[in-house]
């Protein structure tokens, strides 16, 4: 499979190189200093566009490849503000679209696992619900899109919350469950659900010791998603 990489960061280049050893070819390594590279791509020759860039450049990206009939998955997180326009984008062009908060397929499972402990944990009282995430420093949005994905888990499963908060110095409201966010190199990815009462906690973790759970979790994707169309997730991907 050709592919091209949208973003040639931490991610993309980890992408590249699992993904040669795949016996995928690399059409072009796109990051910040060279996007007129992309003038001169023929999109007849590339398969799928694999996007792992920042929060501004995700939706310029993501639509390249779509107005050019090509597959586009991204893992970019903090853009999804804008997903409508994608969507649209999507049915637009009659594209393939696919975006994971987080290709891990630990994480995925923890995702599944986290909507059926909330379920459980509603018909209970006396918790009370944290999400902790923990990443590098370089990491550029907070908190963390896996955490989003968790805390969207849980609202719709917790009649008591309606939304997430950002832990600083407002304190969370009782329909908010507070996420809190921390910076600390080298940690790929944490992520911690926390329930308390004064009598117990209940705790349920993912920590990522790499990046390769996510890299090689977006190249099975990036495999199977050639003969699909529309918008598509996780969910699409994973038969559970
Ligand atoms: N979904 C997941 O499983 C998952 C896993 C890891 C990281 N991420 C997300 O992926 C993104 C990238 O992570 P990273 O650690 O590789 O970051 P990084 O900072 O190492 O790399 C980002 C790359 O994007 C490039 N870039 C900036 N503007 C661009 C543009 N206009 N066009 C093309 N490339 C551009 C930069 O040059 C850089 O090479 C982040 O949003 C991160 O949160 C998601
Ligand atoms: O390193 C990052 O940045 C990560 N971003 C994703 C997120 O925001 O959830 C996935 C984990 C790693």
């Amino acid at each position: 499979m050709n592919i091209l990489l949208l973003g040639y960061g931490k991610m993309g280049k980890l992408i590249g190189e699992l993904g040669e050893q795949r016996g995928h070819q690399i059409a072009a390594k796109i990051s910040i200093d060279n996007t007129q590279d992309l003038d001169s791509l023929d999109p007849k020759s590339i398969d799928v566009a694999i996007d792992f860039s920042q929060p501004e450049s995700a939706i310029s990206n993501i639509k390249w490849g779509l107005e050019r009939g090509i597959p586009v998955i991204s893992g970019t997180t903090g853009w999804l503000d804008r997903w409508d326009e994608i969507v649209t984008s999507v049915e637009e062009n009659d594209g393939t679209f696919f975006y994971a908060s987080n290709f891990s397929i630990g994480v995925n499972v923890l995702f599944k696992v986290n909507q059926y402990l909330a379920k459980l944990m509603n018909e209970v009282s006396d918790y009370s619900v944290t999400v902790e995430e923990i990443h590098h420093t370089a990491k550029l949005d907070a908190p963390s899109g896996t955490a989003i994905t968790i805390a969207e888990g849980i609202i719709e499963n917790m009649g008591n919350l309606d939304s997430w908060i950002l832990k600083g110095d407002t304190p969370a409201l009782e329909n908010q469950l507070p996420i809190i966010s921390k910076r600390i190199d080298p940690a790929p990815g944490t992520h911690i659900i926390s329930y308390q009462s004064k009598v117990d906690d209940l705790v349920l973790s993912h920590t990522a010791h790499s990046r390769e759970g996510f890299v090689k979790g977006a190249i099975l994707v990036a495999e199977w998603i050639t003969d699909k169309k529309g918008v598509l997730s996780m969910n699409d991907f994973l038969s559970f």
